[in-house]
């Protein structure tokens, strides 16, 4: 049995770090996930005159209820959407100053305009230098009455999460109706959060409201990231090996751990514990035909075992995929045609049939840390795989290689 100690989740750092920036009071982030996503995201607070102090294992956040300690300020939000869309929304709520922000060249290109419109429907002061809805953008800072807005959230739950973390920083609160909306259960990570640091926030039907209130500091512990885990448990059924993630169990709040169910469902043995989730390959691995509208960072991890599946492997969709790190239905698609595996994709879909990859691939990353983390599952059955960028790893995992070559699962090519 292999025991595989995961790094903290992005998505709860992200947040933890909004939450605790915004509340009342010193907050304690323990293990946080330290990566160029959330290591950006406290850079940015920096930037805008929070104090973040570090040990190895623990962030302390100064939070600032009347926001940032500095009036004007410049942001690099690097490559990571929860830095570039949480950011601007935090310095929209203080009461005065001048907020630039900018990201990296395929965070530009990643949408933006559901949210930007929402935000200046909420009477914010948002202006874009270049296109409308992307970076480079600058928030003229003058808080935020609240009040109602209509978001379509269906390219990214993002602009949601960004909402709502809004909302108790509002002197009003504020009532957010959705008009459709994918990758749901990270905005049920966003509402746990917002209530462990002490926000008031519910839902009827399509339309969420948030009272107004502020945040209170906490000691809060990071879970580890279930998207990451998923290679770890995708390379488990694919060699018919056990592993277990321990911290990652039945009160886990990531949606993504709901990808143990889509590997149950090829074969593989599950076991949620309280405190842990262990895979054990059966040395069976059937096809399926799976919609992982809600949780699609895992998309590439089974697209990159499904060659080896009995029957083909279809899943569904995941539109959205398209607007990540790259477009990610083409750049699978792309690196499993190079091994030789017969793929079709429509606009929101990706089929794939049984085949055994050709060996000495390199796979094209497009600097996608989950392309690299997915096709590294593969080349646990295929000789001589190489990436043109295997640093990509950075954006949620810097220690990656490392931690999954010391796993030391059977590679049988
Ligand atoms: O809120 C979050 O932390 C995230 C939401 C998801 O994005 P979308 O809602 O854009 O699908 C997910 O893909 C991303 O990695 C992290
Ligand atoms: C899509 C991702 O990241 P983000 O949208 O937060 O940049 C991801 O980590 O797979």
């Amino acid at each position: 049995m292999a025991l595989a100690h995961i790094p903290g989740s992005k998505s709860i750092t992200a947040r933890a770090l909004f939450l605790a920036a915004a509340a009342d009071g010193v907050t304690t982030l323990v293990r946080p996930l330290r990566s160029d996503d959330t290591e950006g995201f406290a850079e940015g607070l920096t930037r805008l005159g929070y104090r973040v102090g570090r040990t190895p294992d623990t962030w302390q956040i100064d939070g600032r209820p009347q926001g940032p300690a500095v009036t004007e300020a410049d942001v690099y939000c690097r490559d990571g959407a929860t830095t570039a869309r949480f950011l601007p929304t935090l310095t929209a709520a203080a009461h005065g100053g001048t907020y630039r922000f900018d990201a990296s060249p395929q965070m530009r290109r990643r949408p933006l305009a559901p949210l930007t419109r929402a935000l200046r429907d909420l009477g914010v002061d948002l202006r874009h230098e270049e296109a409308e809805g992307h970076h480079p953008l600058t928030v003229v800072a003058h808080g935020v009455h609240g009040g109602e807005v209509t978001l379509d959230a269906g390219q990214s739950s993002q602009y949601l999460t960004a909402l709502l973390l809004l909302g108790p920083l509002t002197r009003d609160g504020l009532r957010v109706r959705v008009t459709d909306l994918v990758s749901e259960p990270y905005v049920d990570i966003t509402t746990a959060m917002m209530r462990s640091f002490g926000a008031e926030v519910g839902r009827e039907g399509d339309t969420y409201t948030v009272a107004p209130g502020g945040y209170r500091a906490t000691t809060y512990a990071v879970e580890p990231d279930a998207s990451t885990a998923s290679y770890f448990f995708a390379a488990a059924a694919l060699t018919g090996t056990e592993v277990t993630v321990p911290g990652l169990g039945t009160g886990a709040l990531q949606g993504d751990l709901r990808f143990v169910d889509v590997l149950r469902r090829m074969g593989a043995r599950v076991d949620v514990r309280a405190d842990r989730t262990t895979v054990s390959g059966t040395g069976e691995l059937r096809g399926l035909t799976v919609n992982m509208r809600d949780i699609s960072d895992t998309m590439p991890t089974l697209a990159a075992i499904a060659p080896f599946a009995s029957g083909p492997v279809r899943i569904e969709d995941v539109a959205n995929t398209r607007v990540k790190e790259c477009d990610r239905l083409d750049a699978c698609a792309e690196n499993l045609r190079r091994l030789g595996v017969a793929v079709t994709t429509g606009p929101d879909w990706i089929e794939i049939e049984p085949g055994t990859p050709a060996p000495g691939v390199d796979i094209k990353t497009y600097g996608d840390h989950r392309v690299v983390m997915s096709f590294a599952v593969t080349g646990l059955r295929t000789p001589g795989i190489t990436f043109d960028d295997p640093g990509c790893v950075r954006k949620t995992f810097p220690g990656f290689h490392e931690a999954f070559a010391k796993l030391a699962l059977p590679s049988r090519p």
